[in-house]
């Protein structure tokens, strides 16, 4: 297990698992077209968004995202009952101003804060109240090979003062393998060059086993990153694959030398889960920072 080494409210209670399993909610926000819908399809491993074909302009159009859309599936993680919530957010970059859909954002984020500071208040709890905080948001950056753009470094900076970011790479086959990680090294330049708070997998050299900072550091290496995302499969050598396809071969999802789905998906979903909720609860949600 990962520990932040903040100091953290004690609060066990949290991690009790209601009958429909352990909550967690993940949102995921970037530019527009960047395959935020697909990714929720693919680590969902249900078509939970409806799918939207973008060479199909007027379609796309139809389906695209508007305004911020919550859909919660049940899942078992090797026996792990887990009731996910998935907030799906409208693409940036088709307006000249992002701001409203990025205040958006933020509003919902504090919300979820202010309901449980709500309920906490109330002499009787509600049996049914259901923690909606957002305990981790993939924040995806397009395959643009070049640097972060300075819109995302704004937002990833707000953000990330707020809830634990994880920067992604969308649509990670439109690169290639040197080009990715030229990409991803610019990318982690820029994030410490303009200071931006992300979820890095922190640990504690003195406290934290060797086998945790082994992994904490390879998940570290990875940032930001590489997703692909697909809701087809083939038939590979007797194997099932969730894949894209194109004329010269396939770019695997679940493969890791194909991108980092896999390892992001068990991190998220497994072994850094309850992290992500321990510092959501013990330094995101401090009620000093609210008032
Ligand atoms: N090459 C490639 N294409 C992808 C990938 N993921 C999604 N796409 C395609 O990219 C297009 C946009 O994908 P969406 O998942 O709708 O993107 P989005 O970010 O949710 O779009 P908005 O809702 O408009 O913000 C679709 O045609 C997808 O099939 C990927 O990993 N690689």
């Amino acid at each position: 297990m990962a520990s932040s080494g903040a100091s953290f409210k004690s609060g066990g209670a949290r991690r009790k698992a209601t009958k429909k399993g352990l909550v967690f909610t993940v949102m995921i926000v970037g530019a527009s077209g960047c395959g935020k819908s697909t990714f929720i399809n693919t680590l969902c491993e249900n078509p939970v968004i409806l799918r939207k074909d973008h060479a199909d302009a007027e379609k796309a159009a139809q389906l695209k995202t508007i305004g911020l859309a919550p859909t919660t599936v049940e899942l078992d993680e090797d026996g792990l009952k887990l009731s996910l919530t998935v907030v799906d957010t409208p693409g940036f970059g088709d307006n000249i101003n992002n701001e409203p859909a990025f205040e958006d954002i933020l509003g919902y984020i504090e919300h979820q804060y202010e309901e449980i500071l709500a309920q906490e208040s109330r002499i009787k709890r509600n049996p049914r109240f259901q923690d909606n905080r957002v305990h981790v948001l993939l924040y995806f950056i397009q395959p643009s090979g070049h640097s972060l753009r300075e819109m995302d470094i704004e937002f990833m900076r707000l953000l990330g003062a707020r809830v634990n970011v994880i920067p992604v790479i969308g649509k990670a086959d439109s690169m290639t393998p040197q080009e990715l990680n030229a990409f991803k090294k610019r990318i982690m330049e820029d994030i410490s060059h303009y200071k931006i708070p992300i979820y890095d997998f922190p640990y504690d050299e003195e406290e934290d086993d060797e086998e945790t900072i082994e992994e904490n550091n390879e998940l570290r290496s990875l940032l930001p990153f590489s997703v692909i995302g697909s809701e087809d499969e083939v038939v590979i050598s007797g194997r099932r694959v969730r894949c894209r396809q194109y004329p010269w071969g396939v770019v695997e999802v679940d493969n890791s030398k194909h991108c980092d789905f896999s390892k992001l998906r068990y991190m998220l979903l497994s072994s850094h889960l309850h992290d992500l909720k321990d510092i959501t609860h013990d330094v995101f949600d401090d009620d000093d920072e609210q008032d």
